[in-house]
């Protein structure tokens, strides 16, 4: 088992916004978080990655995890090579410089220009860098797809099946439908928002 979560609820400035609920990921399975704009689905993904405390519940988490939320945690003035190697250094798994770099070629990133000059699918392909420079387990994703044109779409698609695949797990958030060749999730629907 990756990640097991009972009688979780969360509440916002005293609302109620979901729970309490159960909720348990295994080797090779993919949640995904439905619902409404404003129910909770990125205060799910935040309690479950450790991030927030739950109003109540438990979680436990099993495995080594990414945790990317819906905003890339990117250092404006710095280069995607410098933002990756610091990133990833930070969280205690530095990446081959050449698996960085190929990673940058691949979509055709500028290795020094600052951050803040690329798109928003460009910041989207360095936000999940990660997931392929540095495999772990756990997969929290929040919105993954936002921004990412029909190849980011693609990788992002075959890299999850390939991730199942090996034994890891997925719980993630979509505005859209997801690929129609994305691997099956199990959804995990939220109330309305109010
Ligand atoms: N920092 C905050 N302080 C106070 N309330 C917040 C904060 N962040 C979110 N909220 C409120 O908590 C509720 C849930 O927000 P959350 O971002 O988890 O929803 P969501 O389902 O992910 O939304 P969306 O689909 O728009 O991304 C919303 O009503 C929101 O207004």
């Amino acid at each position: 088992m990756l990640l097991n979560a009972q009688a979780l609820a969360a509440e916002r400035q005293g609302r109620r916004l979901w729970g309490p609920l159960d909720c348990t990921l295994h080797a090779g399975e993919a949640l995904h978080v439905r619902g409404p704009n404003g129910c909770g689905k990125t205060t799910l993904l935040r309690t479950l990655g450790g991030l927030r405390p739950p109003l109540s519940g438990r979680v436990q988490r099993h495995a080594p995890l990414w945790s990317l939320g819906h905003a890339c945690p990117l250092a404006d003035e710095l280069g995607a090579l410098d933002n990756l190697s610091t990133w990833l250094d930070m969280a205690g798994a530095p990446p081959a410089p050449d698996a960085l770099r190929d990673w940058l070629r691949r979509w055709s990133l500028p290795a020094r220009r600052p951050v803040r000059q690329l798109s928003a699918g460009q910041r989207r392909k360095l936000h999940l860098a990660p997931l392929h420079l540095a495999p772990r387990p756990l997969w929290l994703l929040d919105e993954p797809f936002d921004a990412l044109d029909a190849a980011g779409v693609a990788w992002l698609t075959e890299a999850t099946r390939a991730h199942l695949a090996n034994g890891g797990g997925v719980v993630l958030t979509a505005h859209h439908a997801l690929p129609d060749d994305f691997p099956a999730c199990t959804p995990l629907d939220l109330g309305a928002s109010a």
